[in-house]
């Protein structure tokens, strides 16, 4: 059997934007998507006499993502300051926490069922409230840096696990998992496209040494080889492509017994590959000293618990739910649900409104609830990635959909119709009644045996050769003919209906 002579072994340190609408300590608006350097306060530039004043709100979502990561909280919100001298950081120094973080010990819960991973526990050493830089936007020459104020002092939630994972696909379902949790708890939209999580992945490799004596099977692991820092890595899958790229060249410098120091490397997603950015052997002297124009915040019990009672369900309990009675969901589709980004909130809106729609017998509303979990997993995301609509599930509002499931269970548009009434409001977003949009578009189902029989006449009358085809025993035309007599009437007739009036009239003809 093959046994790997290395082992990798990646950290990461996670910047995640709190779900606030103001700056950590300024009071202004957090204005990433505003015209730039347009939602700037005093103290977001360091103004001379601008002075700091805690925001609650960010307080709270910070304690909450604490404790959403099963961290202990600490007594004291207290901050500390980091120098470091670039230009998106006109203060020269950094309000973070350096002495005592908000959160410290934790962990994150990978499973099999949820995480589609081995189970595993990743370490989180320590979580952290800090202030977010000005955003650099480097311009045509070289020595042109343009700064954006508006996401100055915006406030970030630092998370820093333990170097515990060992591939690059256990580390992929961890920042989805975080994504997830994030998502859930509401502390933040963790959506790494937009800059509300980055993340820093450190990675080393270490040898593997096998064990010298037949009876002990175990091998050891040497001491690890210098650790390089990924930067820059905005999407997961850049993430696991930049660590599978990283570890291998480590593994091949270090097999033609090369060195090489503790540096941070970029990642150039276009040709796949790591560069050097800058030497990071020598750790820089951050010259921490306590902020002291920030009074500490004491951090009670009663707080804290306030704060856990106020936290919504999250994904490993809600799998839990999900997968048990009355909702009893496939495991794979509570998977696959809960991964979605709100996709829950969306199947819980969904659901609650079909469960109260007044018109509906119970055995419909049954069918929809059943049939729910496929049609968002399926039917809705299927549709807004086919026009690039991605990770929104409530641009299809959660009424309208919820009547889409119920009018199909009940018959009155057929699935095809259901699906082209999905597709209708994805490309042309309308606030109608699906009750509306259905007779506009013409769309209602056709179960009339009359008008059916019509159509059933005509395409068989069309199919000479399949008709044979079939009397001779090619039964598996049927559905052939079920399909052009469902093209004919643009997908709107009963498909049971249809079988039956075909069977009909193909005995007919076999005993004429
Ligand atoms: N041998 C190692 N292999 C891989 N990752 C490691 C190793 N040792 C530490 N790490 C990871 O490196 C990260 C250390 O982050 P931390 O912010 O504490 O220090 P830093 O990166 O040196 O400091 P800073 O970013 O503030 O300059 C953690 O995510 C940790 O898991
Ligand atoms: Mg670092
Ligand atoms: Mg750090």
């Amino acid at each position: 059997m093959y046994k790997p002579k290395w082992l990798a072994s990646v950290g990461f340190e996670i910047h995640l934007q709190l779900a606030t609408r103001k700056k950590l300590f300024s009071g202004a608006k957090i204005g990433v998507f505003e015209a730039p350097n347009t939602s700037v306060a005093p103290f977001d530039v360091s103004l001379p006499g601008s002075m700091p004043i805690l925001n609650r709100e960010a307080l709270n979502l910070a304690v909450r993502g604490v404790l959403a990561l099963n961290c202990k909280v600490a007594p004291v919100c207290q901050f500390d300051r980091k120098h470091y001298f670039y230009p998106d950081l006109p203060a020269g120094y950094q309000i973070t926490q350096q002495d005592v973080p908000l959160g410290k010990d934790g962990f994150v819960k990978l499973s099999k069922h949820l995480d589609d991973v081995d189970d595993t526990l990743v370490p989180i050493q320590h979580v952290q409230l800090e202030q977010d830089t000005a955003k650099s936007i480097h311009a045509d020459s070289v020595s042109k840096i343009l700064l954006d104020f508006n996401r100055a002092g915006s406030p970030l939630l630092e998370v820093v696990t333990a170097p515990c994972l060992h591939d690059e696909v256990t580390a992929s379902s961890f920042l989805r998992k975080i994504q997830s949790i994030m998502r859930h708890a509401r502390v933040s939209d963790a959506k790494m496209e937009t800059g509300g999580m980055r993340c820093d992945v450190n990675v080393s490799i270490a040898p593997i040494i096998p064990s010298s004596s037949e009876s002990s099977k175990a091998s050891k692991v040497g001491l690890e080889l210098p650790r390089t820092e990924l930067k820059n890595l905005s999407s997961v899958r850049n993430v696991v492509n930049a660590i599978r790229y990283e570890v291998q060249r480590q593994i091949s410098l270090a097999e033609k017994n090369e060195t090489w120091t503790t540096e941070t490397r970029g990642f150039d997603d276009k040709n796949g590959k790591t560069f050097a950015l800058r030497d990071k052997s020598i750790s820089e002297d951050y010259l921490y000293m306590p902020e002291t124009d920030i009074p500490p915040v004491t951090i009670s019990k009663k707080y804290v618990n306030e704060i856990s009672d106020a936290t919504g369900p999250l994904p490993d309990d809600l799998f839990v739910m999900l997968t048990s009675e009355p909702y009893s969901m496939p495991i794979r589709d509570a998977r696959i649900l809960l991964n979605l980004p709100y996709g829950y909130d969306y199947y819980s809106t969904v659901r609650d409104i079909i469960s109260r729609q007044d018109g509906q017998s119970k055995k419909v509303i049954d069918e929809s609830l059943r049939a729910l979990p496929t049609w968002i997993i399926t039917d809705l995301v299927g549709k807004l990635h086919e026009h690039e609509i991605e990770e929104d599930l409530f641009y299809v509002p959660p009424s309208q959909f919820a009547d889409i499931v119920c009018f199909c269970s009940a018959r009155k548009v057929s699935r095809l119709t259901a699906k082209a009434l999905i597709n209708h409001l994805v490309v042309t977003p309308s606030d109608q009644s699906i009750a509306n949009l259905i007779k506009e578009l013409k769309l209602n189902f056709i179960q009339d045996s009359n008008t059916l029989d019509v159509q059933v006449g005509k395409i068989l009358e069309a199919s000479p050769k399949q008709v044979q085809e079939f009397l001779t025993g090619k039964q598996s035309l049927l559905k052939y003919f079920i399909g052009q007599v469902m093209r004919q009437l643009r997908g709107r007739g009963d498909p049971v209906e249809i079988e039956k009036l075909l069977k009909q009239r193909l005995s007919e003809t076999l005993k004429k």
